[in-house]
């Protein structure tokens, strides 16, 4: 049972997209039937990935599934693929022996994230500032959530191609007065303030403790969505700047990954934080930040911004690779496993 390159995955095929704190899967039935939905779960309410399938999937359902398609917050190599943020193990072996399965394909989650603003109706994004991006120029998505996942989108050869990468993990640097007065306080990783330091659940911890520290305040919330709902109520000051200095950073990364891309196809904000900060994304200091890119400001002006709004963009972009693959550059080898 290589890993080889082989005929497209048969149907129904189970799409699934396991973050660290989350799991969602669907079923597609064919290529032109709407996916079955089932409910999200927690990771946590599993030992294993196979467990959660065989409860929370086959318990739902009669249909079974003869191909995965999986998308992992974590780096894919070998037989055996232990997840970021999470204990969950995935043995795609084990999966094809134990749950009845031909074919199991394993991406990594900003992939699907990408395959998923390769593919996106307006419907399921909001624009943060002007619109006008190029259809067929290359696009990055960025997704602060229990991590911080990036990923690059190239059109070439009448295809998409995803780029997937480690970008969550780059430097991020301060450069106001009061991030200078700020940074010193922020947990580090071996010394790095990497940008799931900050950007990402736990990271709005370490940054709103930071302000507290350089404030001289006693930290209260251990909770990032106890900062974000103190931040939208206007009940705490350090929450407020949290949430306020998280969009800059965010958009400054951003900004940061559409010089490196130049993305003029529109730079995507997916993960679960954005859509729960709405109100402080819409704010003009996400785009003032963003654009602040001497020399290039005048061409980040041109450059659109997103807020991906599909509950399930992850899931979306498998279905579309899934219905039909040779429409995306996505590499097989290595990541897929069949019995034919
Ligand atoms: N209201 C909120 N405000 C801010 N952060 C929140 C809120 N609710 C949940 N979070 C944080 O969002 C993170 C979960 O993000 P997401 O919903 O994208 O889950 P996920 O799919 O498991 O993420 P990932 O794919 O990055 O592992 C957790 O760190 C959680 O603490």
């Amino acid at each position: 049972m290589p890993s080889h390159e082989t005929a497209d995955p048969v149907f129904p095929i189970l799409i699934g997209d396991i973050g660290g704190t989350n799991a969602r899967f669907s079923i597609l039935t064919d290529a032109t039937a709407a996916p079955m939905e089932l409910p999200n779960i927690r990771t946590a309410e599993f030992p294993t990935i196979d467990d959660a399938i065989r409860q929370d999937v086959f318990q739902k359902t009669d249909i079974r599934p003869r191909s995965a398609i999986l998308a992992v917050a974590g780096p894919i190599q070998g037989d055996e693929i232990p997840l970021t943020n999470c204990p969950w193990v995935v043995r795609p072996k084990q999966m094809i022996a134990a749950l009845g399965l031909e074919d199991v394909m394993v991406v990594n989650d900003f992939e699907a994230q990408a395959l998923a603003i390769a593919t996106l109706g307006e419907d399921d994004r909001e624009a943060l500032g002007p619109m006008n991006a190029s259809p067929t120029a290359s696009r990055v998505v960025l997704g602060p959530g229990t991590g911080l996942g990036v990923a690059g989108l190239v059109y070439a050869q009448g295809r998409w191609f995803p780029i997937p990468g480690e970008g969550g993990h780059v430097d991020i640097g301060p450069r106001s007065a009061r991030d200078y007065a700020i940074f010193p306080h922020i947990e580090t990783i071996e010394g790095r303030v990497a940008g799931e330091q900050i950007l990402c659940g736990r990271g709005l911890v370490h940054l709103y403790t930071a302000i507290c520290i350089a404030d001289g305040v006693t930290p209260k919330f251990t909770d990032p969505k106890d900062v974000t709902e103190h931040a939208e109520a206007g009940s705490d000051a350090q929450a407020m700047e949290t949430v306020d200095l998280f969009v800059t950073y965010l958009a400054r990364l951003a900004g940061d990954l559409a010089l490196i891309f130049m993305a003029k196809g529109g730079v995507f904000l997916a993960g679960g934080i954005p859509q729960k900060i709405m109100h402080a994304l819409r704010q003009p200091q996400f785009r003032a930040a963003f654009e602040d890119k001497a020399p290039h400001t005048e061409m980040m002006k041109t450059i659109s911004t997103f807020v991906v709004t599909h509950p399930r963009a992850a899931l979306a972009g498998l279905a579309a690779y899934a219905r039909a693959p040779s429409d995306f550059g996505l590499a097989t080898r290595g990541r897929r496993w069949t019995t034919r």
